[in-house]
Order: structure tokens, then sequence, then C-alpha cells
């Protein structure tokens, strides 16, 4: 695999004072309901630089809801997201969160290259990364021009993941990002975390439990229905 090394960010960055700086995320009493039927929470938790969070639990226990609603896709029923010590507004999660949905969310009549292109455009890149070294990182060498309709669905995921790689935010949220990948593209996510991870960065990663985690300093969070664990 090509070289995971990307712009160096600090590895614990600290505030002006030296004091410790707050964690990247920060939850308190984070809940979400549908129809009045509690799907998750009051949740707190918190993510350091170099930390990941394993949100763990069964179908339906939650975990997805819960990155949407990090991610600003949905309205928590109560509760306090901070980012960086700082209450999560619509612009600092723009800057601060790159969400890897379990759907691909590419443009199926775009090529490869088109789609981190046009992703690139809305969303920003890491000036030290070009899409082409990204495509190569992830196994799509040769790809660059292969409409993303003709990928398979683990090519379209490695695409996904070439974006993620591209992004300058510090804060990865993946959900379930080994499905459809093969054992080669597992070990890649955990390659990508962990060099995330060393360069200052963070992640949330839901998963069902059933994949190797990345190596790296990681909490749990274990969701089950209507609470958490
Ligand atoms: N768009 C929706 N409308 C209504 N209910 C929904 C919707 N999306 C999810 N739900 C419900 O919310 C609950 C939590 O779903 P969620 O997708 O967050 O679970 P999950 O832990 O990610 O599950 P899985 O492991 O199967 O991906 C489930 O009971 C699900 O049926």
């Amino acid at each position: 695999m090509a070289d995971l090394r990307g712009a160096a960010r600090p590895a614990f960055p600290m505030t002006p004072n030296d004091r410790p700086a707050p964690p990247l995320l920060a939850a308190r009493g984070l809940r979400f309901a549908r129809n009045d039927e509690p799907v998750f929470g009051p949740l707190d938790f918190s993510v350091d630089a170099g930390e990941a969070l394993l949100v763990q639990g069964d179908n339906g226990a939650g975990k997805t809801t819960l990155l949407r609603v990090l991610a600003g896709l949905l309205r928590s029923d109560g509760g306090e997201i901070d980012l960086d010590g700082q209450p999560a507004g619509h612009a600092r999660r723009a800057r601060a969160i790159a969400y890897l949905s379990h759907l691909p969310g590419l443009k199926a009549d775009l090529t490869a290259m088109e789609n981190l292109d046009f992703l690139c455009g809305l969303q920003g890149r890491r000036r030290a990364q070009l899409p082409e070294n990204a495509l190569a990182i992830v196994g799509l060498a040769g790809y660059e021009d292969t409409l993303a309709r003709q990928l398979s669905a683990g090519q379209k995921k490695r695409l996904s993941l070439a974006r993620l790689w591209m992004s300058p935010a510090p804060l990865w949220l993946l959900d379930e990002p080994y499905a459809n990948l093969d054992l080669e593209g597992i070990e890649l996510v955990n390659r990508m975390v962990q060099a995330h991870l060393r360069e200052g960065g963070a992640a949330l990663v839901t998963t069902h439990g059933a994949y190797a985690a990345p190596p790296v300093r990681t909490r749990m969070l274990v969701l089950s229905r209507g609470a958490a664990a």
C-alpha cells in the first residue's frame, strides 16, 4: 500500500497556555427519540485527539442514528455536543467532521476521480494529499476514469475511503467502515484509522463487534435499544 503519511497535525494539541486541549468531541446528556420512543440516551462520552471510540450494539440499537446526530444530520432531543471545547454549530461541524456513511454517497455517473474532485470541492481537502495518491492508497489505482456505477460495492467503499483520506477534518465518524470490504480492505481501514490518530485526529467507529478493532487507544460505547451500557 502507498505511503499513509499526510499533513502533520500535532499529536496532542495544547492550548496557548499549555493546558491540555479539550476533547475533540464531548457529548453530555445526548438523547434521541422517535415518536416518543427513546432510541438512545442520555449519553455522556468524550473522545480525545489520538483516540478511537468504538460504538457497538445490536441491529437497531441506534449506532447510525447516533452518528447522524453527531454529524448534524438529525436533531437530538436533548443534550449538548462540543467540538474542541465549543458548541457544535453548523460551521464548526463542517470544519471538524468527516462522516463516512454506510451508504456510498457517490455520484453514479461521475468517474472515481470526478467523484473525489466533486467531494473535495464541497468539503475541502488536505493540501498535502493528491487525489491520485488517495486512490492508490485505497487500491483504486487504474480506476481513475471508471464510472462510480461500474465499481463493485467494495470498490465504492474504497472510493469513499479515499475521500475520507483527503478530508482535512480531525474527527472521523465511520459508520460500519468494514462493510463490503475484503480482509485487505479491513486492514486498510485499520491502518487509516491508526495513521489518522497518530496525526492528532480521532474516530468514532460503529461495528457489530465482529471485526478486529484497530490497535489504537480505544474507548467503548455500547448501545442497547433505548439505552447505553
Ligand atoms: N428513517 C427512519 N425512520 C424511522 N425509524 C428509523 C429510521 N431509521 C432508523 N430507524 C429506527 O431507529 C432505530 C435505530 O436505528 P439505527 O439505524 O440507528 O440502528 P443501528 O444500530 O445503526 O442498526 P444496524 O446495526 O442494523 O445498522 C431502529 O429501531 C430503526 O428501526
